[in-house]
Order: structure tokens, then sequence, then C-alpha cells
């Protein structure tokens, strides 16, 4: 694989005896914008460069009609720039077909979502083994797998029971074992702690933390800055321009 433009840079800075082997950036964004056509059209992001190296915990923060779900879409391999260039993972997304970003999709990246998204007819072991069928891990792993991501969560104790009994943290952390069942480059969580109260939510940072803190990259978009302030970076998205915070 080429090198993406970022690592093109570093190889250019580097001194003829450094020997030095990068990882891909995670997210790495040239350029990118939407424009939705209309009429009226309206530019939902303007053309944006984000650089997300691995082991980066970001958050993104806006207010409501900023843009924050236009660029989680993008993110998240959901949606197509009108324009830029997306490399995740150092593949240009951009590039290649739809087959391939379905594939990319669910191999290299986690989601979490508010509204958990889990079946209520399958158990909680069911659920997160689904997500690895869908990256294609070979059967004879995915429930050695799923129950690792489980006992990652702290819900090895859960395995047999179904969503719909659990409680609202519960079934948080089950959604990130499902997402991070598959060994993905990227968790990308959308308002995560939206449906939780303040104890249960913290429980949920915690966990990101623990991820965080295992080399896991993480990217949460979130209109709370008690949630944003966890993230060791912080972007702002206003009118669909983004702000580096720190
Ligand atoms: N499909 C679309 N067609 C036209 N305009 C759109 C479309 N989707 C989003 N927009 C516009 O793009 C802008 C950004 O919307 P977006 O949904 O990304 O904001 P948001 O920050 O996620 O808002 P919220 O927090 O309320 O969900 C808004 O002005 C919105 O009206």
């Amino acid at each position: 694989m080429s090198a993406t433009p970022a690592r093109q840079q570093a190889e250019v800075g580097a001194q003829a005896e450094d020997v030095i082997v990068l990882d891909p950036p995670v997210i790495e964004m040239r350029g990118v914008t939407r424009t939705f056509p209309g009429p009226p059209s309206v530019v939902a992001l303007h053309p944006t460069d984000l650089l997300v190296e691995p082991g980066d915990y970001l958050s993104i923060v806006g207010p409501s009609g900023s843009g924050k779900s236009t660029l989680l879409n993008l993110l998240g391999l959901l949606d197509r720039p009108s324009a830029g260039e997306y490399f995740l993972d150092g593949e240009p997304s951009h590039e290649v077909s739809e087959r391939r970003r379905t594939a990319l999709r669910a191999g290299r990246i986690g989601f979490v979502f508010q509204a958990f998204h889990l079946l209520p007819h399958r158990t909680v072991l069911e659920n997160v083994m689904l997500a690895t069928m869908y990256a294609g891990i070979p059967r004879a792993e995915r429930a050695g797998r799923a129950i690792a991501a489980l006992e990652r969560v702290h819900l090895a104790n859960r395995l047999g029971f179904r969503p719909t009994t659990l409680s609202g943290g519960e079934r948080q952390r089950v959604a990130v074992a499902r997402a991070v069942a598959t060994s993905p480059a990227l968790l990308l969580a959308d308002e995560p702690t939206g449906n939780l109260d303040s104890t249960t939510s913290g429980e949920v940072l915690d966990l990101f933390d623990e991820l965080h803190g295992d080399g896991l990259t993480l990217a949460v978009i979130t209109h709370d800055p008690q949630v944003a302030a966890r993230a060791q970076r912080q972007v702002r998205i206003t009118d669909g321009r983004l702000e580096v915070l720190r």
C-alpha cells in the first residue's frame, strides 16, 4: 500500500539515518467536504482536514445542526464525501468500491450508538458474535472473540441474558463489546451516554478510558462537554467547520 499524505510528509521529515516505520493514521481526512444539493444546497461540512493517530482518543463536540451527524456518517463510511480524500487505516476509502467500503466498515470500525441497537431476541453472546460474523472472522474463532470482548467490558456473567433484561449501562457495555470484538482500528461512538444517567454514563466513560489505555483508537461524537472532556484530543464543529480545541 502506498503511503498516505501524512506518512509521505513524515518520510520527508525523517533524517537519512532514521529508520522509522509508522503505522498509518487511523483517520486522515484531506479537504473532505459534504454538500447536499438541495435546492437550496447546504454545505454541511466545509473542506476539513483531520488526522487521528493510532491510540488517540478524540472527542468531537458541536451544537445541534452543526454537522456532527454529517461527519459521523463520513467517518463511519455510511456516506461519501462530495470532495476530498479520506484514508481509513491507510486505505483510500474515497477511491474504493462500495463492496470494499462495506468490508472496511465491518472490519475496521466498531460503532457505538446512543440507542444501543442490540437485537432483543438474541442473547448477549449472540449479539456480539453477529458482529464477528459480519467482519468475516472465521466461524471457529467467533465465540472465543465474543467472550473475550464481553470479559473486557466486565459482562462475562451475562452471556446468556437477553438485552431486555439488562440495565441501560449494561446494554451499552454489550454494545461496546460488540464494537471491540472485531479488533477494529477505530471505535466510533455517537452520543454513547445520551440514554444513560450520570452514574451509568461514568461507567461507560471509565470503560472507554480502559480501552484507550489498552491502545484502542476512539472518536466520540457528543454535545455533552463533560463527555468530551474525557478525551485527550478535542475538536469542535460549528456550522460545518472544524476547529481544534486541544
Ligand atoms: N440530507 C440532507 N439534505 C439537506 N441538508 C441536510 C441533510 N442532512 C443534513 N443537512 C443539513 O446539514 C447541516 C448539519 O446537519 P447534521 O445532521 O450533520 O447536524 P448535527 O450536528 O448532527 O445535528 P443534531 O445534533 O441536531 O443531530 C444542517 O443544517 C442540516 O439541516
